[in-house]
């Protein structure tokens, strides 16, 4: 057994972005997969999202389409944004004072619900649509705000999750069942 401690783990920021990429990961949306993550002062995660559509709304039958001669057959009018979602996944009364990590820069509509639920820094990754207006008015009103956006850049292009990392004989070797000892007074054995 090592003795040494890890020092090549990720940093909180990469932790927290890694977070929100791999919430964009379950996006059906085919073309941009965003992923929020919102962490509160404590650094723990508080809520997660992912652009899709609303609940009961099939995404084998609303439109994925980005144009279409009928906006009604465009993503758009149906589109939750991951922003929204993460906010409304909330596990926690509120969300003031919080950081939100996001793949994409928040749109005008996101950034209203970000400031409006109290919600103190954005840390984004993709400015892809900087010259939009949706871009443009979303900083206009964080800025008014005093909602402080920074941009993300990985010190890696990659954090890989590699399931054969851990060392699979040794888990096997752990008890089948849990013995009695290993049972907390809550009555699992989740440990915290
Ligand atoms: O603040 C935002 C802005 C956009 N999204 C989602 C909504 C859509 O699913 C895509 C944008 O589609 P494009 O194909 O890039 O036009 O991103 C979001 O979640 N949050
Ligand atoms: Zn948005």
């Amino acid at each position: 057994m090592d003795s040494e401690k890890r020092r090549d783990t990720i940093d909180w920021t990469e932790y927290f972005m890694a977070m929100a990429f791999l919430a964009a990961k379950r996006s059906k949306d085919p073309s941009t997969q965003v992923g929020a993550c919102i962490v509160n002062e404590d650094k723990r995660v508080v809520g997660i999202g992912y652009n899709g559509f609303p609940t009961g709304c099939s995404d084998d039958e609303f439109p994925w389409s980005k144009t279409s001669p009928d906006p009604l057959e465009t993503k758009y009018l149906y589109v939750c944004h991951a922003e929204v979602n993460a906010i409304l996944n909330k596990n926690s009364t509120d969300v003031k004072n919080c950081t939100m990590y996001v793949a994409l820069f928040p749109c005008n509509e996101c950034a209203k619900i970000i400031i409006q639920s109290a919600i103190r820094e954005v840390v984004y990754m993709s400015d892809k649509h900087a010259l939009k207006d949706h871009t443009i008015a979303a900083k206009r009103m964080l800025d008014a705000a005093g909602v402080k956006y920074t941009q993300y850049k990985p010190r890696h292009s990659r954090i890989v999750i590699d399931f054969t990392e851990i060392d699979w004989d040794s888990l096997n070797q752990l008890p089948a069942t849990p013995r009695k000892d290993d049972v907390t007074r809550n009555g699992h054995n989740g440990g915290c």
